[in-house]
């Protein structure tokens, strides 16, 4: 306690030193030394420093008693005249600071040697005297070596007074601070109860308008109290399954849902209401329950996730990078990635042995995405049927699908202290070093080769070399998330759109074989596929449509209202999260008549021209659509022509075959096939 009231002593003490200039001391030392000895004045917490220029001055000033440190002196002088200065513009410190000198000067004057110096000093006189009773101290009164304070031996009675007093004064700033801080608390203790009251307010408040809207759309219910309409499914699979059922039961255009009492959502399932909301350019959902929102420790703020100003650059940015000219020469790459995928199926057909169709895609359009985007040639197809990085998306789209379900662990900090959420920051940290090496090795090669010239430039070229109107490129962390959202967005939801069209060529043998006749005409024996071919197959297209309007690759994609929509009649107010359900806008009754019946004509083109725009949109709508869309079609164009040439196709009867929804449309029993060579 003593040492604390030292230290808060010698805190306001140093403040009231503040305001001595150097004129002040200037002056006190001139009736001492010559004012040309003088080398420079340092005033320090509570010393005056002075060094002298010539030694010989200094051996003076000891002959004289003044109390030496080396080459410098110390004045007492000046210390004593603290005792009239005034600190100005600091009131609160300033009464303190002027109390604790005051009560020095106090017990200055209680001290005898004290008055001996007031005396002379009154008389005008500064003979040796003065000094006396320190003329023997090497050690000055005070040093701020370390955190003591020396008090010499001939000083020490006269100097513990002065500290009792000073510790008096200090002790009243205590009480006078623990007025205040009671003050401070009550304050604070107010302030955080109006904040929560006026939370609760608003919340209330919110929550009746949600509920007035949720009464005028169809909903997901009875609500429960508590678990709103959360009671009704246990995965997204059934939760699609019910607002199927609510859309052709009510023929709905949105449909309302509450993931416990707190948090309503809407699901815009018809074209009239998809066409406002993918015309609004409203942000993506990464507000608190928003889907984005928890992939963003997974795939930073890159093109998929981020909105504004940093969006629209990167985007400007990238679309070259899509351009029809570097798509192109990537034909090629997409032939050789499926030479290995049918080679790894050769073993299949010779034992007709079944095989889960996914994960082989899976390797191929990471073998591909890594190839074309990247030039990355990591031999990912004969490492085995799963590489880890497919594993570890895998499984990170599995935590994201089932987090979503639980409300209360929407907050980070809740999800990252369970099980689940410290694995998916686990994984998470294996994807990042992952796409981390990816760009490292071409950072490298950059360093030691140059940009390339043999070869065509690739996405990573285009995200290290890229330059926005002031010059400035991206930084690593936009390029790791850059990199991240297409390793994601490049494979995992062309997998799921090639995997379930080979599921439609098994259930579909009549379909199957037709497409087998368009191939054999266009490609006659050639193996590769072609550029050109790719433009003119009518049949393989509109299977493929019709397959990825069955099966949404990319079921469900969000948005969070910045201000209130009207969808409906209904007015949706600003802030809630409204999701686009692809697959139900895909099955939607009013539009797609036997839409549980598989049927590639209706992508022929008589029919097109008669249907809304908005009714099919596997890659969404508006400015956010998919960059990769066309990189996207002639990659699964070029696989399931490859695979059709070579392989005919088969279910395995008795297999389970049933959607599990997730950020992309996965299998829950995966999606078993047999293959037999063609002869
Ligand atoms: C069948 C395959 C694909 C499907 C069904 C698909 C679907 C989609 C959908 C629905 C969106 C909109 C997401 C949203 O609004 O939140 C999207 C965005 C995006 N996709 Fe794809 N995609 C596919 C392939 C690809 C490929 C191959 C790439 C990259 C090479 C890619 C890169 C992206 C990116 C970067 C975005 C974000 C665009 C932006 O917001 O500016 N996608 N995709």
């Amino acid at each position: 306690m003593f040492r604390v009231n030292r230290q808060l002593f010698r805190h306001f003490f140093t403040t009231g030193l503040k305001g001595i200039s150097h004129d002040d001391v200037m002056s006190e030392i001139c009736k001492l030394i010559d004012i040309h000895d003088v080398l420079s004045i340092q005033i320090t917490g509570k010393d005056c420093i002075v060094t002298l220029k010539n030694p010989e001055t200094k051996d003076r000033l000891a002959t004289q008693g003044t109390p030496l440190r080396d080459r410098s002196i110390k004045l007492y002088e000046v210390e004593s005249s603290i005792t009239h200065v005034t600190i100005k513009d600091m009131p609160y410190e300033k009464t303190i600071a002027t109390f604790a000198l005051r009560c020095l000067g106090h017990a200055r004057s209680d001290c005898e040697q004290y008055k001996q110096e007031t005396e002379k000093k009154e008389l005008g006189s500064y003979g040796p005297e003065i000094f006396k009773g320190r003329q023997d101290s090497t050690n000055n009164i005070y040093t701020d070596e370390g955190d003591e304070e020396y008090i010499s031996s001939d000083n020490a009675n006269c100097e513990k007074e002065t500290m009792c007093v000073l510790l008096g004064a200090s002790n009243l700033f205590f009480k006078e601070m623990e007025l205040f801080s009671g003050f401070i608390a009550k304050a604070i203790l107010i302030f955080i109860v109006t904040y929560v009251f006026w939370r609760l307010w608003k919340f209330a408040n919110k929550y009746k308008e949600w509920r007035k809207v949720t009464s005028q759309t169809s909903v997901i219910g009875p609500l429960h109290p508590l678990w709103g309409s959360l009671h009704k499914f246990k995965d997204l699979a059934e939760f699609m399954t019910l607002v199927r059922e609510i859309i052709s039961k009510e023929r709905s255009k949105v449909v309302g849902y509450w993931f416990m009492f707190f948090f309503p959502e809407f699901n815009v399932v018809h074209p009239d209401s998809v066409r406002i909301l993918m015309k609004s350019s409203e942000p993506k959902a990464i507000g608190c329950g928003g889907f984005y929102r928890m992939m963003k420790s997974w795939l930073g703020d890159g093109l998929l996730i981020s909105s504004g100003k940093k969006w629209e650059r990167n985007r400007r940015l990238i679309t070259p990078a899509f351009h029809f000219g570097i798509l192109k020469p990537y034909v090629d790459i997409y032939n050789s990635s499926t030479d290995k995928f049918l080679d790894n199926l050769k073993g299949f057909a010779q034992t007709s042995k079944p095989v889960d169709i996914f994960p082989l895609v899976s390797l191929e359009t990471l073998d591909t995405i890594l190839r074309c985007a990247f030039s990355y040639e990591g031999n990912i197809q004969t490492k085995g049927i799963k590489h880890p990085y497919v594993a570890a998306v895998n499984r990170l789209a599995n935590f994201l699908a089932e987090r979503w379900l639980k409300p209360w662990l929407y907050w980070d900090t809740i999800y990252y202290m369970t099980p689940k959420g410290r694995e998916y920051r686990k994984i998470c940290q294996y994807v990042h070093d992952f796409s981390e090496g990816v760009i490292r090795e071409r950072q490298q090669t950059f360093l030691t080769d140059g940009p390339p010239t043999s070869r065509h430039l690739d996405f990573l070229d285009i995200l290290l070399t890229a330059k926005d109107d002031n010059e400035i490129g991206l930084s690593f962390e936009d390029i790791r998330a850059e990199v991240d959202t297409f390793l994601f967005e490049g494979h995992d939801t062309t997998a799921s759109a090639i995997s379930w069209a080979i599921y439609h060529l098994g259930k579909h043998q009549k379909e199957q074989e037709i497409i087998y006749s368009e191939l054999s005409e266009l490609l006659n024996d050639k193996k590769q596929v072609s550029w050109e071919n790719l433009q003119i197959m009518p049949k393989l297209t509109a299977f493929i449509k019709e397959s990825m309007r069955m099966v949404a690759p990319v079921p469900n994609v969000q948005r969070q209202l910045t201000s209130p929509i009207t969808i409906d009649n209904v007015t949706i107010p600003a802030g809630v999260v409204v999701d686009m359900g692809i697959y139900m806008l895909h099955h939607h009754p009013d539009v797609w008549p036997d839409n549980d019946v598989f049927r590639p004509e209706r992508f022929l083109q008589e029919d097109i021209a008669e249907r809304h725009p908005y009714s099919f949109l596997p890659f969404a709508a508006g400015s956010r659509n998919c960059i990769g869309q066309n990189f996207a079609m002639d990659e699964i164009k070029v696989v399931l022509a490859r695979l059709i040439q070579r392989y005919k196709v088969f279910l395995v009867p008795d297999h389970k075959y049933e959607i599990k929804p997730e950020l992309v449309m996965r299998s829950k029993y995966g999606i078993n096939i047999t293959v037999e060579e063609r002869k």
